[in-house]
């Protein structure tokens, strides 16, 4: 093990703009330095998701040590080794708190940035994480193979946006392996080398952790200050637990076990937690008899910011769904859930996530890895309700939402939202966000583009805002958001009736500006999925009782087999089987049935 602090290690990241080219440079930097491409590593090594490799994000995080010899100059230096801790950080809002820790864990980055795209928004926000760490920043503009390729415009929009000086930036291209050796001169040269006392008391920081069946959690740490050993007893400073050492170790990139980790390290620690919350990202370890003076800070428990009821559409399978859900659970200590029963959907569970993609991802994971079949109701973020007693209580379910009379205020939550776009796209996008009720904090121009910031109530932004901006700006404007408390918002719950009844799982909280148009949107968006009956079905959106909105699913249903002519059975069968195929995501509600489209309405596009 035995790396000292010191001057022959590297602890880096890289952080790009989703696309920019981040999982390719790391395949590249590994190959170079003569370890597995990331992707065959990806085939070989812990669990990694399928689901990751599929949508060409990382979720994950895996670190890596490389030894890197430097080639042998005229002058006669050079030749000398550094160990490099590749750490790797996950590439979506929703995990921007573990980026901050990934980050917390390196004294330097790369910061990518497409030479054909430029300077994104997600370029911007991870500059910032990395230069509230005190990062040093490597300007990498990759992608120079390009025809379309603009490296000294990348450069130049760096410098003006986030200030980091143009002719810092190192020209690459990741897929045609130029640039490759410059980076990591840069590595060693610009970033510096850790340093800490392996004899002080013990202070090393979680930016990670995956549950292991056979060893309990498996954190991984960045070692701050002093030895992480095997037999120590050490303690989580949040949580306040204590555990004795197992085992101790680093990456290559599987793990491999060692005796120590010493101040400047990054590996692995076991030590028999079987609760991931007793020892979650962010948080500090240290020794237990010998407590770090100064815990690393800005400690976030993880915390689910975006709620939604999950229903398995057969209701056998409800103790499956269970153990599913608490085996994801024991990996991920932002996500959460507790029972619920709804009228009209049975037993299921009201699950919180970080934001929409960590909710499709557990959606996804449940369907695939656990072959379940689900219903999900409309996503909601959580509310601040004051009632007229003097209560004060947060709700994000709403079932839970108060009648009119019982409420004095009502509060949202709210995003600082950031946009990348050309300035052709400025107008319509200003639009956007006024139907969003948002509002602006500043314009910045640069060069041709245009960098808006804007306060956004959370929930807008969740129905659909998304896809909208980029069918707008022809896929050229690029977000990103963090979260910045809570505003004053006259909050409605709208009920939905469908064949005069109220259908509880279909309720939505929305502001009162939008509480007509989204009840128009939910009800003719049910009448267009909801199937043809024998009788017609009314759907109505209803505030405290009164209609607001209305639609029928007219009367009719076509008969499949009625094209059969009665003669061919098997043919027969098929299209039965197709019909319950197509019908697997369905719902009976009273007489209707009502597909899973229908509980996302709220989410459609089609404004
Ligand atoms: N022409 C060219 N294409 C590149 C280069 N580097 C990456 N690409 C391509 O750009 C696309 C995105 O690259 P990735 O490495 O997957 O991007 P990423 O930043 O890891 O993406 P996320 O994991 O989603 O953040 C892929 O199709 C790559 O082949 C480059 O230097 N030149």
């Amino acid at each position: 093990m035995g790396t000292l602090p010191g001057v022959n290690v590297r602890n880096f990241s890289i952080i790009a703009h989703v696309d920019h080219g981040k999982s390719t440079l790391a395949d590249r930097i590994l190959e170079r330095l003569g370890a597995m491409g990331e992707r065959d590593k990806r085939d070989q090594t812990l669990d990694t998701l399928e689901l990751e490799r599929e949508r060409g994000i990382t979720i994950k995080s895996t670190p890596i040590r490389l030894t890197y010899t430097r080639p042998l100059k005229d002058d006669g230096t050079g030749g000398d080794s550094y160990t490099f801790n590749l750490i790797d950080t996950p590439g979506h809002v929703d995990f921007n708190y573990e980026v901050s820790r990934s980050l917390a864990a390196c004294e330097g980055v790369l910061l990518l940035v497409d030479a054909s795209q430029g300077v994104e928004a997600q370029t911007i926000v991870n500059a910032y994480l990395a230069i509230d760490s005190n990062l040093e920043i490597i300007p990498v503009i990759n992608k120079i193979d390009l025809p379309a390729a603009d490296p000294e415009g990348a450069a130049k929009e760096l410098e003006d946006v986030i200030g980091i000086p143009a002719e810092d930036a190192v020209f690459a291209s990741a897929k045609a392996g130029i640039g490759i050796t410059e980076i990591l001169e840069a590595i060693v040269e610009r970033i510096p080398g850790p340093s800490g006392d392996p004899e002080a008391p013990l202070k090393a920081l979680i930016f990670d952790s995956f549950y292991d069946a056979y060893q309990g959690v498996i954190l991984f740490v960045r070692v701050l200050e002093g030895t992480l050993s095997k037999g120590q007893p050490i303690m989580l400073v949040n949580s306040g637990k204590t555990f004795d050492v197992d085992r101790v170790g680093i990456f290559t990139p599987g793990l491999v076990v060692g005796e120590a980790l010493q101040a400047g390290s990054v590996g692995w620690v076991a030590a028999g937690i079987r609760d991931i919350h007793d020892a979650q990202v962010g948080d500090t370890i240290t020794q237990k008899n010998r407590p770090t003076p100064e815990p690393f800070p800005g400690f976030k428990p993880a915390q689910p910011v975006v709620f939604s009821g999950l229903y398995p559409t057969d209701t056998e399978d409800y103790r499956k769904m269970r153990d599913a859900l608490e085996k994801l659970k024991l990996n991920d200590a932002a996500f959460t859930f507790e029972p619920e029963t709804s009228e009209a959907l049975g037993f299921g569970f009201r699950c919180g996530f970080l934001g929409l993609l960590h909710a499709e991802i557990i959606q996804e994971r449940l369907e695939r890895e656990y072959d379940l079949d689900l219903i999900a109701t409309a996503p909601a973020v959580i509310y601040r309700i004051s009632l007229t007693n003097g209560e004060i209580f947060e709700t994000q379910n709403p079932a839970e939402f108060p009648t009119r009379d019982r409420i004095s205020q009502t509060e949202e939550p709210y995003i600082k939202l950031s946009i990348m776009l050309p300035e052709d796209y400025v107008g319509p996008v200003m639009q956007l966000l006024q139907e969003r009720r948002g509002s602006m904090i500043t314009m910045n121009y640069v060069g041709k583009r245009v960098e808006l910031l804007y306060e956004v109530p959370f929930a807008e932004i969740l129905y659909d805002f998304h896809d909208r901006l980029k069918s707008i700006s022809r896929g050229y404007a690029s977000m990103d958001y963090e979260q910045i408390g809570y505003r004053d918002g006259d909050l409605r719950k709208v009920d939905i009736m469908v064949n005069n009844e109220v259908v509880d799982a279909l309720a939505v909280i929305v502001h009162e500006d939008k509480a007509y148009a989204i009840g128009r949107k939910i009800v003719d968006k049910m009448a267009e999925v909801i199937p043809r009956q024998m009788f017609p079905v009314p759907v109505q959106a209803t505030i405290g009782g009164k209609i607001i909105a209305r639609a029928t699913v007219k009367a009719y249903r076509k008969d499949v087999l009625a094209k059969c002519y009665g003669g061919d059975i098997s043919r027969k069968k098929k299209l039965l089987n197709k019909q319950k195929k197509g019908r697997a995501r369905m719902k009976q509600i009273g007489t209707v049935e009502v597909p899973q489209e229908a509980f996302l309405a709220v989410l459609s596009t089609d404004e």
